[in-house]
């Protein structure tokens, strides 16, 4: 037998272990071995070295007469550096409240991944690419697993199966074979006719807006749009809010909303405050189980209505909406999804659905006052592809307006609602550039600073959807951009988002000229669980001329 004396270049050599290596036959055998005894992610990246020699060979490994080092990428193994925190605060007031700015900042001073702790909460947070598709790899290095300094933990919910539970919950296995169905490119194209009419239904009060000529905050309105496409989708339920300009929110899109700001607030202060029977955490106890009541109507009205169960697939296509879809879905083995993963799992599409999908409709309206000719390139391309009043946005025409879908990239690049999807090491781990996690730290893909990193994207801060027909954009690596995330636990969402996204800006720059407020606000609202424009306020003014064809479209 073989042993052999390792230890992590970067500890004492005292640290070392002995390792059997006689199984072993080449250098690369042994990396892997190796790999395996420390939780190496990329076992390519070891080389070995004992005394400040190399040993690039498996002989001058086995010769070595002094415990053997580990390097990984050429560097030590090394913990994951931080800025120093002040007692009990940590880290708190050098990330908030300007979190992104904050962060960038920490990684332009620490590099590719950095730990903070605020209010003893302790995260880690990567704009690599590479980190980051190793974080969201369901593995045996990294899952979706809401420990306490979890972003997400105040907000836990294991019944839910999707979003706020963990990967290794049954019920995740459960939720995520039946709700994918219903929100797949096939069952989202069915629901191409709601979405035009619920951005029709808009259309009076934004007629009124504009004849007011009154500057309005486009956050409120497009909140009211996308739960209200939400609410009929998903939830089979009218809010009916379009009925006049100051129609109230339908109570429970207000009470997602607010739980969602609250749990923001209850992340950031820390896991004791999360405890108190009082404030914010008693409030944040009450609207879940508002929301849950409610729900729990929806699915009894829809249950009372009878219908046949259909297979899961067949159900995605011919029920009116997901809560009718999911009332008659059933497995290969006739199980229906249990009630209480049915409500939770509402719950949090419903959430996760239009709270994103209005930060993001705010921000396209922010970029059509904001960034010059955007506006303009949008209308001409409808122009071009014979749009008028009445046209009823399908799908088909959607796969054929490069310029829409470009501009909406560009937003998701520069402005994406989500931007910190965590996940947690579920071992001690060394990662490339030889960061070393321990089992149970979490990681945060800090999607904004991806989609902002000068070594993947030219010139980050300039918004240019052209930059989307580049080669350097078109071959870019799996996890450049990542909007919805990756992996298992990415957005099952995204389908119905784009669709309903693409449906609304369509109608809506098609029939309405938009105008500056002042100099729009780009500033996001840093206490809000998304990104989602604040102080933002436009004029509008419905059109009564269009521009001519383009003339390379006359013919
Ligand atoms: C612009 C719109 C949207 C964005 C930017 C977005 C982004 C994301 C991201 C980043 C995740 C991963 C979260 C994590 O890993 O912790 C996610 C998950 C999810 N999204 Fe979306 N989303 C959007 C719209 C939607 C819509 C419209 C729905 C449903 C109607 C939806 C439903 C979900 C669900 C259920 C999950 C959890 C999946 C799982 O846990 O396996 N999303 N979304």
């Amino acid at each position: 037998m073989a042993i052999k004396q390792f230890y992590l270049y970067g500890s004492a050599p005292s640290t070392a272990i002995d390792v059997d290596i006689t199984p072993v036959n080449t250098i690369d055998e042994l990396k892997r071995s190796i790999a395996a005894v420390y939780g190496v992610v990329q076992a390519e990246g070891i080389a070995f070295q004992a005394e400040n020699e190399d040993l690039p060979d498996l002989h001058d490994v086995e010769n070595a007469s002094h415990p053997v080092g580990i390097t990984i990428d050429g560097h030590a193994v090394r913990a994951v550096p931080g800025p120093r925190g002040l007692p009990y605060v940590g880290n708190y007031f050098e990330v908030y409240p300007d979190h992104l700015g904050n962060n960038q900042r920490l990684f332009e001073k620490y590099g590719p991944i950095f730990k903070t702790t605020n209010m003893g909460k302790t995260v880690c947070q990567t704009n690599d690419p590479i980190l980051a598709q190793i974080a969201f790899t369901e593995s045996d290095f990294f899952s979706k697993e809401i420990v306490d300094d979890h972003p997400l933990h105040p907000i836990k919910q294991d019944a839910a199966g999707v979003f706020l539970s963990d990967t290794h919950n049954p019920s995740w296995k459960m939720v995520h074979k039946f709700l994918p169905p219903a929100l797949g490119p096939k069952a989202v194209r069915h629901y191409a006719p709601i979405m035009n009419d619920e951005v029709r239904v808009s259309f009076p009060v934004f007629d009124e807006l504009s004849a007011r000529d009154e500057a309005w905050n486009p956050y409120q309105y497009m909140l009211k749009l996308s739960s209200a496409a939400v609410g009929k989708i998903v939830l089979g339920q009218d809010f009916h809010h379009f009925e006049s300009v100051d129609t109230p929110f339908h109570r429970l899109p207000l009470a997602m909303a607010e739980l969602l700001s609250i749990n923001k607030k209850i992340a950031s202060m820390g896991q004791w405050y999360s405890q108190l029977p009082f404030g914010d955490p008693k409030r944040l106890r009450d609207l879940q189980q508002q929301i849950s009541d409610t729900i729990v109507s929806s699915i009894h009205a829809a249950t009372a209505a009878g219908t046949e169960d259909l297979p899961l697939q067949d159900a995605a296509l011919k029920s009116a909406d997901v809560i009718d879809y999911l009332t008659r879905a059933v497995d290969a083995d006739g199980q229906h999804l249990p009630v209480k993963n049915m409500v939770a799992a509402l719950t949090v599409a419903a959430g996760a659905g239009f709270t994103t999908t209005s930060s993001l409709l705010s921000w396209l309206v922010y970029g059509l006052v904001a960034y010059d000719g955007m506006q303009e390139r949008l209308l001409q391309e409808m122009v071009d592809h014979d749009f008028n009043d009445d046209t009823e946005v399908t799908p088909e025409m959607l796969e054929d307006l490069p310029m829409l879908d470009k501009y909406i990239k560009e937003m998701q690049r520069r402005h994406n609602p989500s931007y910190q999807p965590g996940r947690t090491a579920q071992r001690d781990v060394i990662l490339p550039g030889g960061y070393k996690l321990n089992k149970g730290d979490v990681v945060i893909v800090a999607l904004h600073h991806i989609h902002m990193n000068p070594k993947i994207w030219n010139n980050p801060d300039l918004f240019d959807p052209d930059r989307w027909d580049t080669e350097r954009v078109k071959n870019r690596g799996r996890t450049d951009y990542v909007p919805f995330a990756a992996g298992q636990r990415m957005c099952i969402g995204f389908n119905f988002a784009l669709q309903e996204i693409k449906i609304f800006m369509c109608k809506l720059v098609w029939r309405y000229r938009w105008l500056k407020e002042g100099e729009p606000e780009s500033d996001y609202d840093p206490f809000f669980q998304l990104i989602r424009p604040i102080n933002l306020y436009v004029r509008t003014q419905k059109r009564d001329e269009w521009p001519s064809k383009s003339s390379s479209m006359m013919s």
